[in-house]
């Protein structure tokens, strides 16, 4: 199976876990896409009753061309679950995310869900974070001034570009990513703290201590791993 067989694998083994009546956080990504599309097909097929609370508006489009009725978090009272996509993942299950700019709202229904759940193939998981370059989402004013910051910290940032326009990504807040380009990240909740407490962070896509259950798509079929918190 090549990766993008083992990012479907995934994606549709995930919506077995799903239960009438659950409201769901949908992650964004390709992964997410197979899922999301699983999904779709479940309701469809055994009539569930489903809310969906998206993570982007490429995943709310997508949501939307499948009849799965949506709220926004602030319109739901908990989430039972979200299931989403990840750059990378650590032996000792951190990881990141927002490869796809849409780490912020991804991060603030995770942090409002019941439980997380990680779907990647098997390319994904590293011993230690680092080799997925960290993204930030940064406001536009004075983001140069964090950037040379970061620069001089030697944490090699690069902004993030937008492949159709050529110029710097805007995130569906508007927002500019910048990408830390590390390789090895030693002391990630260390590196978390300094990056969100830096004025005109609006988040940064370390995932720490948050996820519950990974499935990875491996060649022999998918692997799920409770993680003990
Ligand atoms: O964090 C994300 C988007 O912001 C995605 O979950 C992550 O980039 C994985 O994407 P894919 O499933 O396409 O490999």
């Amino acid at each position: 199976m090549n990766q993008d067989q083992l990012k479907k694998l995934v994606g549709e083994k995930s919506v077995e876990f799903v239960e009438d009546g659950m409201v769901l956080g949908l992650g964004t990504g390709s992964t997410s896409e197979y899922m999301i599309d699983a999904l779709g097909k479940r309701i469809r097929e055994e009539k569930l009753n489903i809310i969906g609370v998206t993570t982007s508006k490429r995943t709310a489009r997508q949501a939307q061309s499948l009849g799965i009725p949506l709220k926004s978090v602030d319109e739901v009272d908990h989430i039972d679950l979200t299931i989403d996509g990840a750059d990378e993942i650590s032996s000792d299950f951190q990881g990141i995310k927002g490869g796809g700019a849409s780490l912020l709202f991804e991060k603030i229904v995770a942090i409002n869900s019941d439980k997380v759940m990680w779907i990647v193939d098997e390319s994904k998981l590293s011993p230690k974070l680092g080799s997925f370059p960290l993204p930030i989402e940064v406001i536009p004013y004075g983001s140069q001034k964090i950037f040379d910051r970061l620069e001089k910290k030697g944490l090699n940032p690069k902004y993030m570009i937008d492949p159709e326009t050529n110029e710097r990504l805007r995130t569906d807040s508007n927002n500019y990513i910048i990408n830390l380009h590390l390789h090895e990240i030693d002391h990630p909740h260390t590196l978390a703290n300094y990056l969100i407490n830096q004025v005109g962070v609006v988040e940064q896509g370390l995932f720490l201590d948050m996820v519950n259950t990974v499935i990875v798509g491996r060649q022999d079929g998918p692997e799920i791993i409770q993680v003990k918190r």
